[in-house]
């Protein structure tokens, strides 16, 4: 098996600073988050470039109208002026509409910016989650893959904040440039002022928005536990461990530490950037003033009107305030796209495991069965074998029992065999083809597994069983069947929903079952699926004697003529079988059946003479 290719384009996924040029590069992720963002609803999209563009214009003509304004009172109120008031009045009007405008244009695109964020969020969501069934069991164990996965959902969520970020930023651009022309008429040296009032504070934002980044990113793991304690600390699946154990003492102190510690370095970079920002701000304002003295005394020297005055100060004040918005939120940009980034990589990451180009069809019924050719398998975060040179046949139609100590590899055999991962070393043939010649959905339709820690869904008890065979989620009579096959119709005989009772207690009238009665309705879920081959994973653990006799009884007369392998370590059960096969670190030990394997006097007697006797 190839190595994961968690690869990632994400420069700070290997440092925590990120140069000009990087943060730049970032922007390029751009144009395919506003491509995710048109696919959500072009008309929205439309129709806010396009308010925006005209609410952008209004702030100059506002201003222009107010120059006009004052340059009519001083010629009206100018002694022996003219009495005719229409034009005053006529500017007065259209500034007060222009008022009303920008109001009803500011909240059109408010609105348009929500429903388009809420829009991009659940579609984000259920992309993740369509990609999510994609992926290989092994990404999913993997912690820097959870990082990047809750690093992408929070993504979803706070991308209303970039996206109308950019669109205000654009907007505030036509705006600035509007307002500059203005300026630039009367001084083009204003301008120039402008820039450099405004640097000393883009300069201080973009150096704390950075390091506010870094610390943010590199507490991703950290922040991943918070969200952990939080839920172990207070959810119905913990609660009684926590309470028995006294644990909430430790589960509290140890988020209390955590947060702290975040607390602290996330305060000091407050107080810096708060104390500098003072000393930048008043830089600027320095220079706004320099500015303005300028302009006074143009106007005191009469060689402009009062009403260019007001235009010049007010184009000056808004230019400025808008060039610091627009600086201050490119920084803030760049590390929005740096995020983005995230996004993008979670969406970049390849299952490995998947169907072959060619497929070759799905044997029916399985006539050799299952080979195992000298099989080799470690997971990747850990530097020991699972399995090892393991060679056997598990034929068709045979029932054969996988005994091993914990940890011997068991489960890791039958994960295999469903393709949950492949060999890194041999291969495992079906009918004398490699398994991932198959594809890779037939093939697990065409298995039944039960793992020992089977989910227990909050939903109904009917769900609960149609989860091994969703699609026939609404066929009750098949649903009914497997219940009694696997004996949990009378665990929900005495559910007062029946099949629609709600399991668990997380959501409203729920109830909760013991542990073998929810064991008897994942059973259930073995019996949906019209499988070839049914692998129970120490399945009856959890059942009492009866039970689990009955379970059996069952299972064999069910499974006749079908393949089923059957993990437990009660050899009450394991007796049962065709063959046992006996692992021991990863490797085969023995093999036969039940009696064979008493004779050999191995490992297997051994094991089951230990039980017998306790029960003597
Ligand atoms: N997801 C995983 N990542 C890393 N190592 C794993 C993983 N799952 C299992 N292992 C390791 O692989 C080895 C075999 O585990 P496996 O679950 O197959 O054992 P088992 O025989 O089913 O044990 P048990 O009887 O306790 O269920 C063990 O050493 C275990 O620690």
């Amino acid at each position: 098996m190839a190595k994961k290719t968690q690869t990632s384009t994400n420069p700070a996924d290997t440092k925590d600073e990120l140069s000009w040029r990087e943060r730049f590069a970032a922007l390029g992720n751009l144009p395919a988050f506003f491509k995710l963002v048109w696919e959500v609803s072009p008309a929205l999209f439309i129709g806010n470039a396009f308010l925006r563009l005209i609410r952008a214009a209004i702030p100059a003509a506002t201003l222009y109208i107010g120059k006009l304004l004052i340059d009519e009172v001083v010629r009206l109120s100018a002694p022996g002026g003219p009495d005719d008031t229409t034009y005053l009045w006529t500017l007065v009007g259209a500034e007060f509409g222009l008022a009303i405008l920008s109001t009803a244009l500011g909240r059109a695109v408010a609105l348009m910016d929500g429903l388009l964020g809420d829009l991009f969020a659940n579609r984000t969501s259920v992309r993740l989650m369509e990609h999510a069934a994609t992926l290989d069991l092994e990404q999913f164990e993997d912690a820097t893959f959870y990082d990047k996965l809750e690093r992408a959902r929070r993504q979803t969520n706070g991308r209303t904040a970039l996206l109308s970020g950019v669109f205000g930023q654009v907007q505030e651009l036509i705006s600035v440039g509007f307002l500059a022309a203005g300026l630039a008429v009367y001084n083009p040296w204003l301008l120039l002022l402008i820039l450099v009032a405004v640097t000393p504070s883009f300069i201080g934002d973009n150096y704390f928005n950075q390091r506010s980044y870094s610390l943010t990113r590199s507490w991703t793991p950290e922040r991943r536990e918070l969200d952990y304690l939080r839920f172990v600390g207070a959810s119905d699946e913990t609660a009684k461990e926590v309470k028995i154990f006294g644990l909430s003492g430790f589960l509290i102190d140890r988020f209390r530490t955590l947060s702290d510690e975040f607390f602290q370095k996330n305060k000091a970079l407050a107080i810096s950037r708060a104390g500098w920002g003072v000393v930048l701000t008043a830089l600027g304002t320095a220079g706004y003033y320099g500015a303005y003295v300028w302009i006074v005394a143009r106007a005191v020297s009469g060689q402009i009107s009062l009403g260019d005055l007001t235009f010049l100060a007010g184009s000056f004040r808004q230019v400025r305030g808008s060039l610091e918005g627009i600086l201050l939120q490119f920084s803030s940009l760049t590390q929005e796209a740096i995020y983005l980034q995230d996004l993008f990589d979670y969406f970049a990451i390849e299952p490995l495991i998947h169907s072959p180009k060619t497929i070759r069809p799905f044997p029916k019924p399985i006539r050799e069965g299952f080979v195992f050719d000298n099989v080799g398998f470690k997971y990747t975060n850990s530097e020991r074998w699972a399995l090892r040179n393991l060679s056997f046949t598990l034929q068709a139609g045979e029932k054969l029992a996988l005994v091993g100590e914990n940890g011997a590899g068991k489960t890791t055999l039958v994960k295999l065999l469903a393709r949950l991962y492949d060999p890194i070393e041999g291969r495992i043939l079906l009918d004398g083809h490699d398994l991932r010649e198959y594809d890779l959905e037939e093939l697990r339709r065409n298995i039944g597994v039960i793992f020992q820690d089977y989910t227990r869904f909050k939903m109904s008890a009917g769900i609960n069983i149609a989860v091994g065979d969703i699609d026939q989620r609404t066929n009750q009579p098949r649903i009914e069947t497997s219940a009694q096959r696997s004996l949990a119709d009378t665990v929900i005989a005495k559910l007062s929903g029946g099949y629609d009772q709600q399991l668990g207690r997380s959501f409203g009238k729920g109830v909760e079952l013991s542990g073998g009665e929810w064991q008897k309705v994942a059973l259930g879920r073995a019996y949906m699926r019209d499988a070839q081959l049914i692998i129970l994973d120490e399945p009856t653990a959890a059942l009492d004697a009866r039970a689990e006799y009955e379970v059996f009884q069952r299972f064999g007369q069910l499974t006749d003529g079908k393949s089923s392998v059957i993990i437990s370590h009660r050899f009450s059960t394991v007796r049962m079988a065709d063959r046992i096969l006996v692992l021991e670190n990863g490797t085969l030990l023995e093999i036969g059946s039940h009696y064979e394997l008493l004779e050999k006097d191995g490992r297997y007697a051994e094991l089951f003479g230990l039980q017998a006797r306790g029960y003597q």
